[in-house]
């Protein structure tokens, strides 16, 4: 099968998420998409962060109904930070018939020159880049890179830091969390 692998913190999981999972498992060849829960991005502070368990539940509870959809806690059990170079080695080890794409919002091509190991990336596995606005250029090597496809989508302004500093300033954001996931964070008084 292809496998989609959309690494993320996820702190919280939120529409936007779910919309660029949507859009790519129906409209590219991929079958599946797995959201892979992050515990320690190496280019993150973790301070701000819930627990991975936490994190990884508001996954499943965003993700459940979708049956191409999958949360996936792979890095739980990996060295951190986690550098997503190792766990694409493990991934693929451990599922040798599967074959792996990345997913990711164009603020991290902007910083994908900075990954370890990037070229080993780029030369086992596409990567599909979902337009965002942010800071910052992509770099010409890849701009043309036939490895790297850009979703043509529209832009989402909707950022996960964003969501938690609404709700600090008590702000009403149900319309941006999937509807199990809001009543997870407001059960939990998460990020007040
Ligand atoms: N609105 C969005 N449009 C495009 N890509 C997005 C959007 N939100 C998140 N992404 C992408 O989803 C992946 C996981 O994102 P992440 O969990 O860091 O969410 P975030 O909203 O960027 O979080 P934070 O604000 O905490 O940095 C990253 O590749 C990021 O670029
Ligand atoms: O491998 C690297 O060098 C590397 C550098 C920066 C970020 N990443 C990964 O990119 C993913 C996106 O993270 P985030 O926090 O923006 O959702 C997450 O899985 C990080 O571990 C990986």
């Amino acid at each position: 099968m292809k496998i989609g692998l959309y690494f993320g913190s996820f702190n919280p999981i939120h529409i936007g998420h779910l919309i660029i999972a949507n859009q790519l498992v129906e409209n590219s060849d991929l079958d599946q998409i797995w959201f892979v829960v992050t515990p320690h991005n190496p280019f993150k502070k973790k301070s701000t962060l819930l627990d991975n368990h936490q994190r990884l539940e508001m996954v499943y509870l965003a993700t459940k109904d979708y049956d191409k959809l999958k949360e996936s806690n792979i890095e739980f059990n990996l060295p951190q930070p986690n550098y997503t170079i190792n766990t694409l080695t493990y991934l693929q080890e451990k599922y040798p018939i599967h074959d792996f794409a990345l997913i990711m919002g164009e603020d991290n091509l902007k910083s994908f020159h900075k990954w370890k190991n990037y070229e080993v990336i780029l030369e086992n596995h596409n990567i599909y880049v979902y337009p965002r606005i942010s800071e910052g250029i992509v770099e010409t090597q890849f701009t043309n890179h036939e490895k790297i496809h850009r979703v043509k989508a529209p832009i989402m302004e909707i950022s996960s830091t964003m969501i938690r500093n609404a709700i600090k300033n008590g702000k009403n954001v149900k319309p941006l969390l999937p509807k199990k996931v809001w009543e997870y964070v407001d059960e939990m008084n998460f990020y007040k």
